[in-house]
């Protein structure tokens, strides 16, 4: 799906209203009435309702969905913020229709002091600013904002927390941003729930459709992607009757050492669980009887040194490497890593101590293989890119490296982005809080690694490696939660994950 800044949203709605056609009202209501369903599913008719409603269309869609719950037998009340001008357009319109009902209490409040009282089962619905918020809250309105997140009741954030913007939020004034407990947001996710830090703001978030003309959505151009199974689906390499292994091609693992074997194991299943027809990982000398035993379907590539990566094999064999997991960042290791990037020409994964490496030799980043795969964690990335104020900067920083060294950049996290060298962006939606634990990025770097010797292409390989990890760790989640969850549950749930991308 492809994601859109406040202003294009905008240009999409009236697109629709041009084309469908529908008029304003009528898509307000629709709009509106989406809502009303989420909140009749979630609230009973014994909390009262109240809302507070802006001069747009935010406070439009809060005066339709007052007025439709009314008549659903909940009791709703509005307070209308009054900036001193005529109400306009639709929200005119269903301030007219809400006086007809004649089932909600109405006020509009000039200041602070006409906040209504509220009781502690009500629920708060915020409709005071939407997408058409240009500048931070200031004055009347963000004391308002003040006195809603003071308030410990359940808070509805109606499209978007008013106050916060869409995408860049680092100019803006953060106290004056409602906090919301959900927020039901229209047709796309704005870029900006995508970042941990407005969690505090967006609470959980869900999309409503509220059917934006297709045609509109297709004109409009995006960078910015958000990843659906639909997507991943196609990206996944398709075995026919008459493979055989060399089909699913030969990776080599790069990984672990003394004491961090581990790394290794971890990877090298992973790698071998997500179809790879032949997988070697090179491990130092004391690793040998450990690969062997843990994974006997890989086959082993001994380096000469006992407890570290000091050297590479012939890369002839392998058409996609993977290195990192558990390396070290010895002198020798530094040299045979360098060696390996100047000797192997196709794509390859870097992780962990290979990106502690790039990072204090960072001229080696021009010399990676063409769209190779960085999945750096954000502590990995700054030391690799700088730090960044917030993740707005930093996603514009992410983009940047991918396009000026032409690699793809995985930046892992909640919402884990993938940035392309075209300037495409790709944020994933799977896996949960339980996957921040030990080895977990080892089982990455094994599946996109597996994917890329499999010939699947560095972009799909990237998008569809964090998808499959995120669901097969959301699938292990699920059947032994998410405190339980260790790196080895990812792999074991691959299979299922597999399974549901059928
Ligand atoms: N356009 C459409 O067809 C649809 C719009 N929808 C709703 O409309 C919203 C967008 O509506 P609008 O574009 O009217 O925008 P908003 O309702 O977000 O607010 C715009 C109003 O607030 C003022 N404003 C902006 N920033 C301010 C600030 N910091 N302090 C004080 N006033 C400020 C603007 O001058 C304008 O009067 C969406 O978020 C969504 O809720 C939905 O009804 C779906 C359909
Ligand atoms: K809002």
């Amino acid at each position: 799906m492809k994601l859109f800044s406040t202003k294009q949203i905008a240009g999409i709605d009236s697109f629709t209203i041009e084309h469908e056609p529908v008029s304003d009202i009528d898509l307000m209501e629709r709009a509106a009435l989406q809502i009303t369903n989420w909140l009749v599913q979630h609230f009973s008719t014994e909390q009262k309702m109240v809302f507070f409603a802006g001069p747009g269309n935010n406070g439009g869609d809060a005066l339709a969905i007052a007025r439709q719950l009314a008549g659903l037998d909940y009791q709703c009340e509005v307070c209308l913020l009054d900036f001193r001008k005529e109400l306009k357009g639709s929200p005119a319109t269903n301030w007219k229709r809400l006086q007809e009902q004649g089932k909600v209490a109405l006020s509009k409040i000039k200041d602070v002091d006409g906040f209504p009282k509220v009781a502690a089962n009500d629920v708060l619905l915020d409709g005071l600013f939407g997408s058409g918020l240009s500048r931070p809250l200031e004055g009347f309105p963000a004391e308002i904002v003040h006195k809603m997140n003071a308030l410990p009741n359940t808070t509805v954030a109606i499209d978007i927390p008013s106050g916060l913007m869409g995408e860049n939020n680092s100019e803006n004034i953060l106290e004056n941003i409602v906090r919301a407990d959900f927020t039901l947001t229209f047709q796309f996710p704005k870029i900006s729930f995508l970042f941990a830090e407005n969690e505090l703001f967006t609470g959980n978030w869900q999309v409503l459709p509220i059917g934006l003309h297709p045609g509109g959505i297709a004109k409009t151009p995006s960078d910015f992607f958000f990843v659906e199974k639909e997507d991943v689906k196609e990206m996944i390499p398709r075995r026919t009757k008459f493979s055989h292994k060399g089909t699913f091609g030969h990776a080599l693992l790069v990984a672990g050492s003394y004491g961090k074997m581990g790394a290794s194991v971890l990877a090298s299943k992973a790698c071998l669980r997500s179809g790879v027809g032949l997988l070697t990982s090179h491990v130092p000398r004391l690793g040998y009887s450990i690969i062997q035993t843990a994974v006997p379907e890989a086959m082993v590539s001994i380096d000469e040194h006992d407890s570290i990566f000091t050297g590479i094999p012939d890369l002839t064999p392998f058409n996609a490497v993977g290195v990192g997991p558990g390396i070290g960042r010895k002198k020798n290791t530094c040299k045979a890593l360098c060696d390996l990037i100047k000797q192997f020409r196709s794509p390859m994964v870097l992780d962990a101590d290979a990106l502690n490496i790039l990072s204090e030799n960072k001229e080696l980043l021009r010399e990676l293989p063409e769209n190779s795969i960085l999945t750096p964690h954000p502590g990995e990335f700054e030391r690799l890119a700088g730090e960044t104020a917030d993740s707005w900067e930093r996603i514009q920083v992410q983009r940047q490296m991918a396009k000026e060294f032409r690699v793809i950049v995985v930046l892992k996290g909640a919402f884990t982005s993938v940035a392309l060298p075209d300037g495409r962006l790709f944020f994933n939606a799977t896996g949960n809080p339980g996957m921040a634990t030990a080895g977990s990025g080892d089982s990455l770097t094994g599946i996109i690694l597996g994917l890329l010797a499999q010939r699947v292409c560095p972009e799909y390989a990237a998008i569809a490696g964090v998808f499959l990890h995120g669901l097969a760790g959301d699938i292990a989640a699920g059947r032994i939660s998410e405190n339980a969850l260790i790196a080895g549950d990812i792999t074991n749930c691959l299979g299922k994950a597999f399974l549901e991308l059928k």
